[in-house]
């Protein structure tokens, strides 16, 4: 055993619910710093479900779950935006304000999360954004940008409290196969940087090309290609 690593999620005999109905039960998995996790299964199988768990969307009604050092089962609601600081969420549809600047929305979410400092505030700015390789986009609209370089800002804004874990839920789902190329090597470069990922992901090609460690949703149960043979071709 290596004593080096601790996980950064540790989930054990979890149920993940939606209301009264149990989407997965029995789930049990762990991921330590610096992995990189794709999450699969069939439409409807409990991906975002599980999620939305992690980041206290969705409460733990069942199970232990720790995350980033908060114990989900006993998490206070006023809890959760420091959770949430703890880690960066990246979904599909890019969740912009569309009526301000590039810069506007990483400072939104700077303010919202404790940031005073303007001359700091900046500067982690034009960091974030030279880390998403968009150093010139920080005056731009939303509008003005392609739909890879809107996920790029949404990616800069997970990352800008230095979050331990990345939590993307289907992030290259509405891009065009070669930029959805360039934004998922965006998540290994800031996986090779330290930062852990869970990736819901439908798309077969990365889970072909990139043989990472996959979780699988499938019939109420959540596999590990850890402990159990995956298969990415079929069912889902
Ligand atoms: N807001 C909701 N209220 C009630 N049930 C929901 C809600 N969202 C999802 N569900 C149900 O929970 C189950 C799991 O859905 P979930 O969205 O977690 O699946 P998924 O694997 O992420 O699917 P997809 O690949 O389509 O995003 C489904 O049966 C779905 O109908």
């Amino acid at each position: 055993m290596d004593f080096q690593t601790e996980p950064i999620i540790h989930v054990q005999e979890a149920g993940i619910f939606q209301g009264l109905d149990a989407v997965l039960t029995n789930v049990t998995f762990s991921i330590e710093k610096k992995e990189f996790v794709f999450l699969i299964g069939r439409t409807g199988s409990g991906k975002s479900s599980l999620l939305k768990t992690l980041y206290a969307d969705l409460p733990l009604k069942m199970g232990q779950a720790e995350i980033v050092g908060f114990d989900l089962s006993k998490i206070k609601t006023k809890e959760v935006p420091f959770l949430r600081r703890k880690l960066g969420i990246v979904f599909q549809d890019f969740q912009l304000f569309p009526d301000r600047s590039v810069a506007e929305n990483l400072f939104f979410v700077m303010k919202a999360t404790g940031w005073k400092d303007k001359s700091k505030m900046k500067n982690r700015m034009a960091e974030v954004l030279m880390q998403v390789g968009l150093a010139d986009a920080a005056s731009k609209m939303p509008h003005q940008l392609s739909g890879g370089e809107q996920q790029r800002v949404v990616i800069a804004r997970a990352l800008i409290n230095d979050p331990e874990i990345l939590l993307a839920d289907e992030p290259t789902g509405n891009l065009d196969p070669d930029v959805a190329d360039g934004v998922f090597k965006l998540f290994q470069e800031i996986n090779k940087q330290g930062t852990a990922i869970l990736m819901a992901t439908h798309n077969h090609d990365l889970l072909r090309k990139y043989p990472y460690r996959v979780l699988k949703c499938e019939r109420g149960q959540l596999l590990d290609s850890k402990t159990s043979d995956i298969s990415i071709n079929t069912s889902y």
